[in-house]
């Protein structure tokens, strides 16, 4: 996930436990309102909150969280909502069994990042941190203190909190697992739509989709859209190369001579191995005039270019076939138009471009 997206997820995250603050301030209102807690009790906790969630929220408007080795902060945000309902929870008197609750919950917020060992070891620490509280409780509430329901309280936290939290680790490993094989499945995608798209020795697109982008472009020329034209490309002598340095010094030839055209053509323009040592250029919105430019600039690169492991005055040509669309014609003919202009550039000598006659099919 970018960086700026898992930012965005950990904000929405925090966003939702200061949601939870949101929710506390009802029990918290009503525990003031029916006199179970003392008034500054309710205003310590406010302050608390306020202050320890303004803290957090700074560090992530101003990406320091960043710093830290875990960015979302989960433990130190779980600790201190731990630490608030514990302080709460002491002047609850009877109303402490919701108290309780809210700590369940935070464990299960700790679901979206800890681990299960993680979340077992904040839920002992929450569990002694409250065994702790006890006398305070006892001290405070005097001959109101009920042992007997105090430890069925504590017993049946004790047992369900590390309960909450195998389950929740579960569930956070499964999440986890889902999310990797999730990215496994977008990269073998990316890898499949590469290949499906792609010439695997060139790079180049292959036939199969450049076929399907003449298609497409086609029928936008004939809704209305401008022209365009495609150039078949076949190099010269390509047999004798193979020949003469063998099969892989081919294969460079061809790397080279894709990797030569591609940085000449416009983002619009679309460069695919036809087959062999033939490519074929088309160029959306193109004019022929234009497209004997782009044809020239070509002819000049590859007039410059080195090829890898040959001779430094060693240079490869091109016979090309160029073809401008005309309305309602199909792709095959056009490409057929294309193929005999290219013809008769090899029949003329080679290196060198050959215009297709413009001909429309005779109407009957
Ligand atoms: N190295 C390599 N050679 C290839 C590949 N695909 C086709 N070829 C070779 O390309 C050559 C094409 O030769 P020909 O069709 O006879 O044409 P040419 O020698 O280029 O001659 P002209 O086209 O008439 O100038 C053959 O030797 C094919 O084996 C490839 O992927 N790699």
């Amino acid at each position: 996930m970018p960086q700026d997206a898992q930012q965005q997820l950990r904000v929405r995250r925090f966003m939702m436990s200061l949601a939870m603050y949101v929710l506390a301030v009802v029990p918290q209102g009503v525990s003031l309102y029916a006199g179970v807690s003392p008034s500054w009790v309710m205003l310590a906790w406010v302050a608390m909150a306020v202050v320890t969630n303004l803290g957090f929220y700074l560090l992530f408007r101003y990406n320091l969280n960043l710093r830290f080795k875990d960015p979302s902060l989960t433990i130190a945000q779980m600790l201190a909502a731990i630490a608030m309902v514990l302080f709460t929870q002491v002047y609850a008197g009877q109303g402490r069994g919701a108290y309780l609750v809210v700590l369940l919950i935070i464990m299960v917020f700790g679901t979206f990042k800890l681990h299960t060992r993680q979340l077992l070891a904040l839920s002992v620490l929450t569990i002694g941190a409250y065994a702790a509280t006890l006398p305070l409780i006892r001290w405070l509430e005097g001959e109101r203190f009920n042992l007997a329901v105090e430890m069925i309280l504590w017993c049946s936290f004790s047992a369900f909190l590390p309960f909450i939290s195998v389950l929740g680790g579960n569930i956070s490993d499964l999440r986890k697992k889902l999310m990797a094989s999730n990215a496994q499945l977008q990269e073998v995608l990316q890898q499949v739509t590469e290949l499906a798209t792609h010439d695997e020795l060139t790079g180049a697109y292959n036939r199969r989709y450049l076929l399907e982008m003449l298609g497409h472009e086609k029928n936008r020329t004939d809704r209305g859209g401008g022209g365009f034209c495609v150039c078949l490309f076949d190099l010269d002598h390509f047999k004798r190369v193979n020949d003469s340095f063998g099969h892989p010094a081919g294969d460079t030839v061809l790397k080279t001579f894709a990797a030569t055209v591609e940085p000449l053509l416009r983002s619009t323009d679309f460069f695919a191995r036809y087959g062999g040592e033939e490519f074929l250029l088309f160029l959306p919105q193109t004019s022929l005039e234009m497209a004997q430019h782009c044809i020239v600039r070509i002819q000049d690169a590859l007039a410059a270019t080195h090829f890898e492991g040959f001779a430094a005055d060693y240079r490869i040509t091109a016979s090309i076939g160029v073809a401008q669309y005309y309305l309602q014609e199909s792709v095959p003919m056009l490409i057929e138009r294309a193929d005999k202009a290219l013809y008769r550039a090899k029949q003329n000598g080679r290196n060198r471009m050959e215009l297709a006659a413009f001909a429309r099919p005779q109407t009957v």
